[in-house]
């Protein structure tokens, strides 16, 4: 029996999710459900990516050769709902982007994503295969694009589902769309009629790499179709939970009997990431510490007792994220002062630039950065209310980015009442960011959980020190008063702790400048992440995939 409790970190925009009742509709397609059905022929151009020996029997001893070296080399799909390359909400958006570089050393690896308007827009797609309806979601194409540095990402293209202003998830103002059920059912189903074969792109992967909830049904739709393809599902974000009215079941094809505990029930609704937390073949996060938090309840937001199954079946996993080659101070094109380790004159350049942008006026004291998704987890509000004391100390603070319209204001509302002292853009321009994490001095992070956290360790890479809540993968990358402080108080006066320990340490120039040396010096790559993947891949290939019984 799982111990299920309602949990406490639902960040609101969750809240809003697609939770009204809906009338159950085109029930008397069910039946049909667990048959998707034979794909259209007229597949465009399938044959360019389709590996030329599926089409020769006779094959000549050098190709030969390389086909027993291509059958080897797994075939991964990595399936997402967004990727830096196109467009990104936060984190998952940077993983998208490098972990599936990092994996491609050693995999023919593939991405599938939906054909936002931003992936979309003025590019070259080749038609590979077309899939038809299935209960309420609408068709769609698979697309093939081939990326500059040869990574291929396949696309769901289906314009009237994906094709709108806003973001992956929503309107861009804090609605989430209405239809998200039907649009990451539609990702999810194209992921998992790859996998079977039912869709003809040429091309068939060993495993399938599911991200968060928006990929989580992959695993269901795997399950109840009896495809034995082995899954890693990658939570990078527990509180993000997909949760939907049961209502809604039908329309995408989810069966009745999966509607129950061992299944995608979560609490009466039904939830995209509890399909990939039961069904996968292994589950992933994105740091040690978080994974051993996720099967708490204080962590677990509900999931606790099923992950805890999965940590004694030996099938979760703490995986700490990466930073890619494009992190590098001493030729970022963003920046406009370069440095190392070694020199870190530059810097100065990037705080004058960033203190001009942000409206800052010329000061000798420390600049602490927040560069984030303003949103509840992140800890904003302790950092506005930290905020007044670090400004009354001779503190400035600079601060990007976007997301909750109350966050947003209350950021406004701080910038007005300190005047060149404190300074807001709302909104995220990547180069910006870029500069201001070498800008810096300090970044507040005061995150109430943090399953990885990118952004502590580019500001580390940047030479800007972190300051964070001790939680998460922040504990398994700051390294307190050595590569950024550490605090253990969830509360403004705790954070104040740390702050207090980072202006000694500002005014100590040899302490200062020792600790960003050692923050610059981490060495934390993408070859580290793709090695630990490899070892999951490997093993969940090696011991086959169990279907549930009841389907
Ligand atoms: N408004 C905005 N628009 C666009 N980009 C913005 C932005 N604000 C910040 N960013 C950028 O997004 C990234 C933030 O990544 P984080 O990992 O710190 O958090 P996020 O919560 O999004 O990711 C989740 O997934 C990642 C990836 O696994 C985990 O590291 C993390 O703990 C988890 O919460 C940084 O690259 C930052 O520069």
């Amino acid at each position: 029996m799982l111990h299920l409790r309602p949990h406490a970190l639902q960040p609101q925009a969750l809240q809003s999710e697609a939770l009204q009742p809906q009338a159950l509709r085109h029930q008397a397609l069910r039946p049909q459900a667990l048959q998707p059905q034979a794909l259209p022929s007229q597949v465009a151009d399938a044959g360019a990516s389709r590996p030329h020996y599926w089409k020769s029997t006779a094959v000549p001893a050098a190709s030969a050769r390389r086909i027993d070296l291509e059958e080897r080399v797994p075939k991964l799909l990595f399936v997402t709902p967004e990727m830096a390359d196109f467009v990104k909400v936060g984190g998952l958006g940077e993983v998208s982007t490098a972990l599936p570089r990092a994996l491609r050393q050693t995999n023919d690896i593939r991405v599938l994503i939906p054909g936002y308007r931003q992936v979309v827009a003025g590019r070259r797609i080749t038609e590979v295969a077309r899939l038809p309806p299935a209960w309420d979601l609408p068709g769609c194409t698979i697309g093939r694009m081939d990326m500059a540095d040869g990574l291929v990402v396949y696309v769901v293209l289906c314009s009237e589902l994906f094709e709108r202003d806003g973001t992956p998830y929503g309107d861009g103002r804090g609605t989430d769309w209405d239809d998200n059920h039907i649009r990451f059912a539609r990702l999810s189903l194209a992921a998992a009629e790859i996998a079977r074969g039912v869709a003809d792109i040429g091309w068939r992967p060993d495993v399938l790499h599911l991200n968060d909830w928006p990929a989580g049904l992959t695993a269901g739709y795997l399950a109840w179709h009896r495809t034995p393809v082995p899954t890693v599902f990658t939570v990078h974000n527990l509180a993000y939970q997909g949760l939907f009215d049961a209502a809604r079941m039908a329309s995408i094809g989810v069966p009745e009997q999966a509607f129950r505990m061992e299944g995608i029930e979560f609490y009466g609704k039904m939830s995209f990431l509890k399909a990939g937390i039961y069904y996968a073949s292994h589950v992933t996060t994105v740091s040690a510490t978080y994974a051993r938090e996720i099967t708490t309840p204080e962590f677990g937001c509900g999931f606790e007792g099923l992950l805890r199954v999965r940590e004694s079946q030996n099938r979760l996993s703490g995986i700490l994220n990466g930073v890619d080659e494009s992190w590098d101070a001493s030729r970022d094109p963003s920046l406009a002062g370069h440095f190392d380790r070694r020199n870190l004159q530059g810097r100065r350049l990037n705080a004058v630039e960033t203190r001009e942008a942000f409206r800052l006026g010329v000061s000798q004291g420390p600049l602490f950065a927040i560069i984030s998704r303003l949103v509840q987890q992140k800890g904003i509000d302790l950092a506005i209310e930290a905020a007044e004391k670090i400004v009354e100390q001779g503190g400035q603070i600079a601060v990007t980015g976007q997301g909750e319209p109350l966050l947003e204001d209350a950021l406004r509302r701080l910038a007005e009442r300190h005047p060149g002292q404190v300074g807001v853009r709302i909104g995220f321009d990547e180069a910006e960011a870029r500069r201001l994490f070498a800008g810096s001095d300090f970044l507040l992070m005061p995150s109430r959980f943090e399953p990885c956290g990118l952004s502590q360790m580019f500001a580390q890479r940047y030479g800007s020190l972190p300051i964070a809540y001790r939680t998460g993968g922040l504990v398994d990358t700051i390294e307190d008063g050595v590569t950024g402080f550490l605090f253990s108080e969830l509360s403004c006066s705790g954070l104040m702790e740390a702050v207090s320990r980072a202006f000694d340490s500002f005014s100590v120039k040899k302490t200062l400048l020792a600790m960003r040396r050692n923050a610059m010096s981490r060495q934390i790559n993408w070859l580290q992440s793709a090695r630990r993947y490899n070892d999951v891949y490997e093993r969940i290939r090696t011991w086959g995939v169990s279907l549930p019984a009841a389907f």
